[in-house]
Formats: structure tokens, sequence, C-alpha cells
């Protein structure tokens, strides 16, 4: 289990994190969002023991990474694709940390393979596209076998070939009970990959659920205009919807949750019920994203009025 309690860092007068308190459970892949400069890596660098909260904690299984004796076999974590020696070898890189870490020159060997980097293992790092690198920092990450992994956002220079197979690695994972944190900046990357989300704006923190609390949010709706509102209600009730009058520039309207305009439609003709608008609203899970991150400066465009 990872812990942050309450978690700040300030550089200067700049709050990168700020009273930050959120758990990952083990067992789950856990999306870690928030746009650029929300103040992800700095909670993944406090964590990992890389910068000194400025209050607050972060632990691992109520240990902070400092006091865990052998982090490496505790915890796996890839902060940036960028920290490789370009002279070395795929496998050179692994051997150079293996030691640290306590393993076999055929776990590196292994690992590579798992990585999809075994054709490269001689090749120079120096010549090794985003991706390649993004699969060598896995590798690295995975030496120690680590019951949790902490990935800073791994499908960076990915292929579509290569998030697939970066998601079903990380269910692997996460379904031998591993902790699995990911951090990205677009939830659609890791919307298929992801059980429960964290989303932080600005240091702090705007949501945290299953990915399923999220998606709720992003349900369907029909906007729909009558000039007869009292048999428009009858109609919505006889159906059971659950609708709400709004105002759309300036126009009375009801807004009917999770139904097809086609269904609403269909009713009020079987009714003889006039309409004037009948207006479909898909809301996109990155909707609800851009909108609870303060990503959007578009109003909504339905104001809630008295009935
Ligand atoms: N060492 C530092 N010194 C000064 N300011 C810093 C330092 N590290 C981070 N910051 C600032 O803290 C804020 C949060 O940055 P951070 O890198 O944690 O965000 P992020 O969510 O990881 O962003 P991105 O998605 O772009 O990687 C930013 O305003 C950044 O400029």
């Amino acid at each position: 289990m990872i812990s942050i309690d309450s978690l700040t860092k300030t550089f200067g007068t700049v709050r990168a994190v700020d009273d930050l308190t959120f758990e990952v459970r083990p067992g789950v892949v856990t999306g870690f969002l928030g746009p650029n400069g929300s103040g992800k890596t700095t909670t993944l660098r406090m964590l990992l023991g890389l910068v000194s909260p400025t209050a607050g904690r972060a632990t691992i299984d109520g240990r902070e990474y400092a006091q865990i004796p052998q982090p490496a076999r505790v915890v796996g974590a890839a902060l940036e694709a960028a920290s490789f020696h370009p002279g070395r070898t795929g496998l050179d890189h692994l051997r150079v940390f293996a030691p640290q870490v306590g393993v076999s020159d055929q776990r590196c060997r292994e690992l590579l393979e798992m990585v999809g980097l075994a054709d490269a293992a001689k090749r120079r790092v120096g010549g090794f596209s985003l991706g390649m690198r993004q699969r060598l920092a896995l590798a690295t990450t995975l030496l120690g076998d680590p019951p949790v992994l902490v990935l800073d956002e791994p499908a960076n220079g990915l292929d579509p070939g290569g998030i697939r197979w970066l998601r079903e690695l990380l269910r692997h994972f996460a379904a031998q009970g591993r902790t699995v944190l990911v951090s990205s900046h677009v939830l659609s990357e890791v919307q298929q990959t992801v059980d429960d989300v964290v989303i932080i704006s600005r240091g702090r923190l705007v949501h945290a659920s299953p990915l399923a609390e999220l998606a709720a949010q992003a349900e369907r709706h029909v906007d729909v205009v009558s000039p007869d509102a009292e048999a428009l209600k009858a109609v919505l009730d006889a159906q059971r919807w659950s609708y709400a009058p709004a105002s759309h520039d300036g126009t009375r309207v009801f807004r009917v949750a999770d139904v097809a305009a086609a269904q609403v439609g269909a009713a009020a003709y079987a009714a003889g019920v006039e309409l004037h608008a009948l207006t479909q609203t898909e809301v996109e899970l990155e909707d609800v994203f851009l909108r609870l991150t303060g990503q959007t400066d578009q109003p909504d465009a339905v104001q809630e009025v008295a009935a």
C-alpha cells in the first residue's frame, strides 16, 4: 500500500504539491493523473525519497523510502527514460544495476526478453528509440521483482502496439497482487489500463475513486424542449426517466439522463406531445477529466433553473 499523507512541497513561491492525501491499493492499476505541472513528478519524487517534503509523509507499507532496507526489492520506479549511458548496450545497462539489486546475469537477459528487447541486447542505448528506452527503463524497475511499481508517464514514446503491450503487462502485475501506480497527463492514454484514478490539479487532489465512478459522471443525456412542459413532464415521469429542468439560451428545456434522443422522441410522439428541440449529448470521459482539472474554460451551456 502506498500512502500519501498531507504531502506538501514548495519551491520558493511555487506550491508544487499542496496538502495532498490519497492511498494506492495493491492488486489494481492506479492512474495518477493531472495536467502538465500539476505536481505528479514532484509527488513521485517525494515518494521515492529523491525530494524531501516541506510537510507531510509519503510511505510504502508504512515506511518512508529511506527506511526500506532493500528498496529495489520493494519498489521499482521509472521516473524518466533519459538517464542512460549512450555507449552501453541494453544488456550492460541492466548489468550495472544487477549487483546493487542482487540479481544474476540470467535475470537481466530474462527481463530484456520480457520487455521485448531481446534482439537489441547487444545494441548501444544511444541508438535506441524513445519507446525502446521506455522498455529498458521498465526492465530496470523490474530487476528486483518488486511488489510495488511506480512509473512516470510510461506510455510516452510507445507506439499503439507498445501501449497495448504495456497495458497487458501492468494488468498482469496487478493481477499478481502488486501495487501499480502509473502517472499520465492524458486520461485517455491510461483509461483502458487503470482500475482506480487519482486526479490532481495545481498540486491538490481533485478526485480519487475507481474509474467506474468517474465514468458515471460521463453519462449521456438528452436536452428536450416542448411548448407544453406539463405534458412533457408527464411523458418523462411515465418512462421513469431521471430529468431536471434547465435553461438553454433562455429557453426552458428538460435534461434527461442516460437515454438516447430516439427514445425520448418516440415516447413524446406516442403521447402526442409536440417537441421543438431534441439534442443528444455524449460527455467523453476525457471531458470530465478536463473539467475537474480546470483545463476547459468553456462554461457549461446549460444552467439549472428553478422548476
Ligand atoms: N526543482 C524544482 N524547482 C523549482 N520548481 C520546481 C521544481 N520541480 C518542479 N517544480 C515546479 O513544480 C510544479 C510541479 O511540477 P511537476 O514536475 O511535479 O509536475 P508534473 O505534474 O509532473 O508535470 P508534467 O506532466 O509536465 O511532468 C511546476 O510548477 C514545476 O515548475
